[in-house]
C-alpha cells in the first residue's frame, strides 16, 4: 500500500494585536506524519514518538487522526489509513502543537489521493481536529501550518482567509520556556467582552500591522506590536513576562509576545545577527528564574506543510 511523509511546521498565532486572526508559520520545529492507505475502512495511529507517552493513540481523539477521518469521510473514500507521528512540538507550548499534527496528516493524506482538495479546502478538517484538541476551531494555527506565511482569517461563518505579504528580512525568534499551558485553560481566563477603548486601540494595531507588512514599514509594525485584549492578562501565567519582554525590545527586536495561548515568547527583528541575539538574551533571563528553555530562530516559512517522501 502507498504510503507518504509530510512535516507541518510550528506557528505563532494571534501576533500580539490579531487575537483569533493571525498567525503566521515558522521554519522549525515542523511534527512529521506518515501515512500508509489501508484497504479496510478505519484510521488507526500505529505509533507516535517523541511525545513521552501523552498523547492519545485513539484516532478520534487524536488531531492527526480526527483530521485524516473527516478528509476520508469528504471524499467518500473507502479506504481507512495508518498513521504514525513523530512528535516534535511541545505539548501545551502555545507553538501550535496539535495543529501541526493535523496539518501534516491532512497534507500527506490529500497527496496520497493525487491533491483532490485544495490547501483551503483542507482547512476546515484542521479546524475541527483543534476543537477536539483544546474545545475551541480556531484557525489561526492550522491556517499558517497549511498554507504558509502569515495568515488573516477575516472571518470564520463563512471561513475566509487570506495571505499577507511579508517583507523578506523579517527574522522570528521563539523562546520555549520549559512550561505547559494548555490553551484552553488559557482560553478561560480572558474576559467575554472588551471596553470600546481597547477594541479602537486594537483594531488601530491590527490595520497599522497589515500596512507595515505590506508596506513595509518597520516603524509602523513596531507601533502596532501591541495587544491590550490577551496579553495584560495571559502574562500573569508567564513568569517574568514583564522583564522578558522588555529584554528582547532592548537587544533590538522590533516588538515582542505571547506566541499563541503561550507561554512560548515570539521576538520579531530586522536582522538575523539581532533575532539570534534576542533568543540568547530572552534564554538568560529564563535562567535567572531556574527555567531552562529552547529558542527557535528562523524566517517567516511562505510554505508551510510540505510533503518530503
Ligand atoms: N497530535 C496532537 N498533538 C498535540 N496535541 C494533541 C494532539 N492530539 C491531541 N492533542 C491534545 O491537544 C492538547 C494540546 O493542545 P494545546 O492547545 O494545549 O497545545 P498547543 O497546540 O501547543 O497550543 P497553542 O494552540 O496555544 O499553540 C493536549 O491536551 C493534547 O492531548
Ligand atoms: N488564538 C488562540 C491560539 C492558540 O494557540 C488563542 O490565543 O487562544
Amino acid at each position: 500500500m502507498k504510503s507518504i511523509k509530510a512535516l507541518a511546521p510550528a506557528t505563532v498565532a494571534n501576533v500580539s494585536c490579531g487575537f483569533d486572526i493571525f498567525g503566521f508559520a515558522v521554519e522549525a520545529p515542523a511534527d512529521e506524519v506518515i501515512i500508509t492507505l489501508t484497504s479496510t475502512p478505519g484510521v488507526v495511529i500505529k505509533q507516535i514518538t517523541g511525545d513521552g507517552g501523552r498523547l492519545p493513540l485513539h484516532a478520534s481523539s487524536n488531531t492527526a487522526g480526527v483530521a485524516v477521518e473527516a478528509f476520508l469521510e469528504s471524499i467518500g473514500s473507502e479506504q481507512g489509513a495508518e498513521i504514525v507521528l513523530h512528535k516534535k512540538l511541545p505539548l501545551g507550548s502555545g507553538m501550535g502543537s496539535s495543529a501541526a499534527s493535523s496539518a501534516a496528516a491532512l497534507v500527506a493524506i490529500n497527496h496520497l489521493y493525487d491533491n483532490p482538495l485544495s490547501r483551503e479546502q483542507l482547512l476546515p478538517f484542521a479546524m475541527e481536529a483543534e476543537r477536539i484538541a483544546c474545545g475551541s476551531a480556531h484557525a489561526d494555527n492550522v491556517a499558517p501550518s497549511l498554507l504558509g506565511g502569515f495568515v488573516l482569517i477575516r472571518g470564520y461563518a463563512p471561513l475566509d482567509v487570506a495571505k499577507i505579504p511579508t517583507p523578506p528580512n523579517l527574522y522570528c525568534t521563539l523562546v520555549h520556556p520549559h512550561l505547559e499551558l494548555k490553551t484552553e485553560d488559557s482560553r478561560r481566563v480572558l474576559k467575554a467582552s472588551i471596553p470600546m477603548k481597547d477594541a479602537i486601540t486594537q483594531w488601530g494595531n491590527i490595520a497599522g500591522l497589515v500596512v507595515g507588512l505590506m508596506k513595509p514599514d518597520y516603524g509602523l509594525i513596531m507601533r502596532s506590536l501591541h495587544d491590550v485584549v490577551a496579553e495584560p492578562i495571559r502574562s500573569a501565567l508567564i513568569p517574568g513576562f514583564e522583564n522578558i519582554k522588555a529584554e528582547s525590545l532592548r537587544n533590538g527586536a522590533l516588538g515582542c509576545g505571547i506566541s499563541g495561548s503561550g507561554p512560548t515568547i515570539f521576538s520579531l527583528s530586522t536582522e538575523y545577527s539581532i533575532a539570534e541575539r534576542v533568543g540568547k538574551a530572552l534564554q538568560q533571563q529564563f535562567e535567572s528564574m531556574k527555567l531552562k528553555s529552547d529558542v527557535f530562530v528562523s524566517k517567516i516559512n511562505d510554505a508551510g506543510a510540505r510533503v518530503v517522501a
